[in-house]
């Protein structure tokens, strides 16, 4: 059977119209819910930390900034936005104190209350609305008139209106322009880890790399290259996002389309499918997860090490030269 999908016709704004909606935190996510909601024409406060960096660029975006414990105090609604890692101490210090029966606490993301690292308290409602995006492009979208697909779950429903408040929220936010469906955190939290991972941002850029690194040691030019396995893999994502493989295979030679059947399952093994079996079966168990918090705990010495590494390969290197040639290519730095 086909997913039930929520759509704007759908979903009205009356269960949180006259309520007012906390925003922690301004970055990726949290700035584009911030000023989408505001656009939808709902109430909308900013809770940061002291001193806090972000302060200046909400107030420049017309948003009222206040403390996290205040926000939580004012606000009906609670939405949680900052990075995962962060987000137990942050709710116990200044959050769990403040959340009163009957308020909502909301996520982003289903990580915090699926392993178990935030209980939130039995009398308030609990979801989360997960756009399928990034946060920037979120607000990218809203601005010019789309929406981002979403997907949204109900841990507890306190109120009895938690699922009614979530949808609304999915709508002033912009995702019911492109389609909302109904999830668990349990399902959100695996298939979002498993599809950052492995398709997402894990999968594509070590194929792009692999791809750049196999020309550039064969001596072709990494300019090419760079042409070859990275600027152009957004063109045919465009076409795949707009008509499917089939879609995309039309516009493509029929010289790249048998090669796209030659090689593409010499690429993208059976091997490499029973790995991403083990990839989602370390998340399901929570192994990932811990690995995450632990690299978190010490100051994130791993991701550290990668970052920096990754800074002064040659695909950055010559792609940033390159981008800089294309005035077409936003140059906008990006908001938060
Ligand atoms: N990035 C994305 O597009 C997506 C993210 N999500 C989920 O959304 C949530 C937020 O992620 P994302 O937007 O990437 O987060 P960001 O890393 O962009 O969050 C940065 C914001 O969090 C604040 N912050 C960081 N640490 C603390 C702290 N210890 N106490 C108080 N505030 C803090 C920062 O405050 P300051 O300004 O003071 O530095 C800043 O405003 C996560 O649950 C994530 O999984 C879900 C879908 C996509
Ligand atoms: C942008 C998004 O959906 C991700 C990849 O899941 C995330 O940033 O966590
Ligand atoms: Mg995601
Ligand atoms: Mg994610």
């Amino acid at each position: 059977m086909a997913a039930t999908m929520f759509y704007d016709r759908d979903v009205s704004l009356d269960s949180i119209q006259d309520k007012l909606i906390a925003i922690i935190g301004y970055g990726s996510q949290a700035h584009a819910h911030a000023q989408n909601l505001r656009d939808s024409g709902l109430n909308v406060v900013v809770g940061l930390r002291e001193g806090s960096a972000s302060k200046a660029k909400a107030e420049q975006a017309g948003l009222k900034v206040v403390s996290i414990e205040e926000a939580t105090q004012t606000a009906d609604v609670v939405m949680l936005l900052i990075p995962d890692e962060n987000q137990p101490k942050t709710y116990a210090e200044s959050i769990e104190p403040h959340l009163t029966a009957g308020k909502a606490l909301a996520f982003g993301h289903g990580f915090n209350v699926h392993f178990g690292r935030i209980k939130p308290p039995a009398d308030v409602d609990v979801y989360l609305v997960a756009p399928k995006g990034p946060g920037h492009m979120l607000r990218r979208v809203y601005a010019d008139g789309a929406g981002m697909p979403g997907i949204f779950a109900v841990q507890q429903d306190a109120t009895g209106k938690a699922r009614e408040i979530a949808l609304a929220y999915a709508r002033g936010i912009g995702c019911t322009r492109a389609g909302v469906l109904e999830t668990t955190f349990k399902e959100e939290t695996e298939t979002d880890l498993f599809g950052e991972q492995s398709v997402l941002c894990g999968g594509v850029t070590h194929l792009i790399q692999a791809g750049f690194e196999t020309l550039v040691e064969a001596g072709y030019q990494p300019e090419i290259a760079y042409f070859e396995t990275l600027h152009e893999v957004k063109l045919i994502v465009d076409l795949i996002y707009e008509k499917g493989f089939e879609g995309m295979r039309h516009s493509i030679s029929n010289t790249a389309e048998f090669g796209d059947y030659v090689t593409g399952p010499r690429i993208i093994t059976d091997e490499t499918k029973a790995t991403m079996k083990d990839v989602l079966t370390d998340i399901q168990t929570g192994k990932f997860a811990e690995r995450f918090i632990a690299d978190a705990e010490s100051g994130f010495p791993y991701m550290n090490e990668q970052r920096s590494k990754m800074r002064d390969h040659k695909l950055e290197t010559v792609g940033k030269e390159l981008r800089d040639m294309m005035p077409f290519i936003s140059k906008k730095a990006l908001e938060v």
